[in-house]
This record gives structure tokens, sequence and C-alpha cells, in this order.
């Protein structure tokens, strides 16, 4: 559907993009990721075929934007971060006019409008000025001029940025049911945005593509090692030594000794067995003086960096009668691996303000 070949663009003060190279497939959701100034609304604006490479190539269904923009700018539906909105024109009006910019045929004009309005929830709304909108339903005017002519891929910018909880909400399962229908990239600086509607992350750092991967596969591709946070009741000695004794563990890692303190392990034991004698026995006894419940808290790695352990750690601990009260596995959060994509990086010298080197298109 898309294709980005060794694509750059220099400006006069050397920033911009440099050798971005990706492509993607049809029914595709990429959440297009980077600090600010990382090249995102420079990669798009040329994807979208408002600014020219430097270098490189860029193909949309097979049409080459450089030599056949018309047909190529055809097949995208473009939210820039600030919609292209006209406010004094009405819903209606402005979509009627947008239909007749892009070559909708007159005869279909009437129809894509009403279309692009109850897809994105504007009924009721047609004949309201644009300037009397919300922020949310002037967002939502922006993706219904972008898919008016009906484009295979939408480019959005930053489509949720400036809007309030609910709005995002609105906008991101609009964009969901969009992704039924549409190829999408969208740049955001929201990170749950990725999880919540993407199928694909791509992370650019000062013009480079640092990144690209599905959200599942996000921890493996940073070498991250299977980790699993545990609660196991019993005696905190004998679990130590019982998931130490397993060769498929690497470190375990006590992450809370509060309960351990509490009762100490030399009391614990005595405890235990007066719990699993006869009930008869057991019950008076904590009538009087409940026993505290003895849980410890650990985190557990494994051997071989991607193994998963949790079955291995399962069967030990129940054979060995110690109870997992919480297993849960650890991963990085999309947060952590951007964090160390994007920082650890030098600071970026001061920009000196200048002109771009190619005219926009
Ligand atoms: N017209 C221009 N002339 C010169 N430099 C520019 C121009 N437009 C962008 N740049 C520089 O190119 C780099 C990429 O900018 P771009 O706007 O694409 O980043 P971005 O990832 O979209 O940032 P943000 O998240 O802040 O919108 C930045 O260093 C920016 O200063």
């Amino acid at each position: 559907m898309l294709e980005v070949k060794q694509v750059s663009k220099l400006y006069e003060n050397s920033r911009g993009v440099h050798n971005i190279d990706f492509s993607m497939q049809r029914g595709e959701i990429v959440g297009f990721l980077g600090p600010n100034g990382a090249g995102k609304t420079t990669t798009m604006r040329m994807i979208t075929g408002y600014l020219n490479p430097t270098h490189g190539q860029i193909w949309v269904d097979g049409h080459s934007m450089a030599e056949s923009p018309k047909k190529a700018r055809r097949k995208i539906g473009y939210l820039p971060e600030t919609p292209p909105l006209y406010p004094e024109m009405t819903v209606q009006s402005y979509l009627r006019f947008i239909a007749n910019l892009r070559d909708v045929p007159a005869r279909e004009q009437k129809l894509a409008v009403s279309e692009a309005i109850s897809k994105l929830g504007l009924q009721g709304r047609e004949k309201q000025i644009i300037r009397s909108l919300s922020k949310g339903y002037k967002q939502r005017v922006g993706l219904a001029q972008a898919i008016l002519h009906k484009p295979d891929l939408l480019v959005l910018d930053e489509p949720t940025s400036g809007l309030d909880p609910k709005q995002i909400i609105e906008i991101r399962q609009l964009i969901h049911e969009l992704g039924e229908n549409h190829t999408v990239l969208l740049s955001t600086h929201i990170l749950p945005e990725i999880n919540a509607i993407c199928n694909r992350v791509l992370i650019i750092n000062q013009g480079r593509v640092v990144l690209d991967e599905r959200p599942e596969h996000l921890g493996r591709t940073m070498g991250e090692t299977f980790e699993v946070s545990l609660e196991v009741k019993g005696p905190r000695e004998r679990i130590l030594t019982e998931l130490r004794s397993l060769p498929s563990v690497g470190e375990v890692k006590e992450v809370d000794t509060a309960a351990a303190n509490e009762t100490p392990p030399a009391q614990a034991a005595p405890a235990l067995e007066a719990e699993s004698a006869t009930d008869e026995a057991a019950s008076p006894a904590l009538a009087v003086a409940p026993t505290p419940t003895e849980s410890v808290k650990l985190l557990v790695t494994s051997a071989d960096r991607a193994e998963d352990i949790r079955e291995a750690l399962f069967f030990r601990l129940a054979g060995a009668g110690y109870p997992i009260l919480e297993m849960k596995r650890e991963s990085l959060s999309l947060e952590d691996i951007f964090l160390k994509l994007t920082t650890d990086e030098p600071a970026e010298p001061e920009l000196v303000p200048s002109e771009e080197v190619d005219t926009d298109a």
C-alpha cells in the first residue's frame, strides 16, 4: 500500500529526516512515534505529497509520488496537525466544497458527504458553523474531509492532540473503526494510543527510524529477559530454595520483605504445621490469635533470556505445597522502550531558524 524508500529531507540547518525506509501493507494501523522534532510531520508531509523529498522515493499503491503525484494523492486522506477547516462555513457546505476540490464526481458528492457525516457521527451538526464546534467535533470534521474521496491510506498527524480525555476516547474509537476499511498511519505523543489502536509501531528519533515492530514483540526485539513477579504463600527460605533449584530460573529477588519480617521464618514452620494438623486443633488457635498469613513477593527471571518460566514455577511450587497467590509477567512498557530509544543521545544543538531548501508542493 505504501513504500517509503530511503527518503531524506534535508533542511538548510541539516535537520529533517534521513534514509527513512519502511512499507505498509493494506489494513495495517501503524503508530508513528517520536519526540518533538524527530521528523514525524516532515515524513508525513512527504508521504502525502505536500513536501518534496531531497532524496528517495515514495510509492502509494503502486503510484510514484514524484512521477504521478495526482494518482498517488488520490489514494491518500490526510489530517494535518491543524485541520484545514474554514471556520465560517457550515459542516455540510465545507464538505461539499472539499468533495469538489478532490474531484469527486458531481453526482456522487451528496452521497459522499452524507456517508462521511454519518461515519464521523456528525449527524445533526450538518448546518452548524464550524467555528462554533467543540475541538473534538472540529477534529471529526477534519477526519471527514480526509475520508471524503474514499482513500485507501489515511495519514493522521496527532489526531488526538489538544482534546479532552472523553474526546480522545471518541476519536480513538473512530480511528479504530476507520481502520477496518483503511490503512492508517498515525503520529502521536500518547503512548497508550499505540497499544489501543495500532498493530505496528514505528519509532523515529533525530530523523531516523530506530524501531519498527508489532507492539506484542517489542520486549523480544529489545532483548528483554523473561521476568515474572510472584506472591507465594509459605516459608520464605524454603520457597527461595525451591525456586533457585529450578534449572530454568536465573535470578530470584525478593521485592517486599515486609510480610517475612512480620513473621520470622523460625516461627513460620510451626504455624504451618499447626494449620496442616487436624481442623479441630487449628481452629481454636486461629480464633484466639490469628496467624499472620506469611507470603513472599519475588521477582524471578528466566535463565535463558526469552524462555517462558511460568509453568515451571507453577508446577514446582504446587508440588512443594506453596500456593501462588499472584503471578504476573513483567514486561517493558512502551514508555520504557520509547525512553530507551530516544534518550542517551547527544542533545540537539541550538536551532538557528532558517528557510527550508525545497518549497512546499
Ligand atoms: N521548514 C523547516 N525549515 C527548517 N527546519 C525544519 C523545518 N520543518 C522542520 N524542521 C526541522 O526538522 C526536524 C523535524 O521536524 P518535524 O516537524 O518533522 O518533527 P516532528 O517529529 O513532527 O515534531 P513535533 O512532534 O514537535 O511535531 C526538526 O529538527 C525541525 O526543527
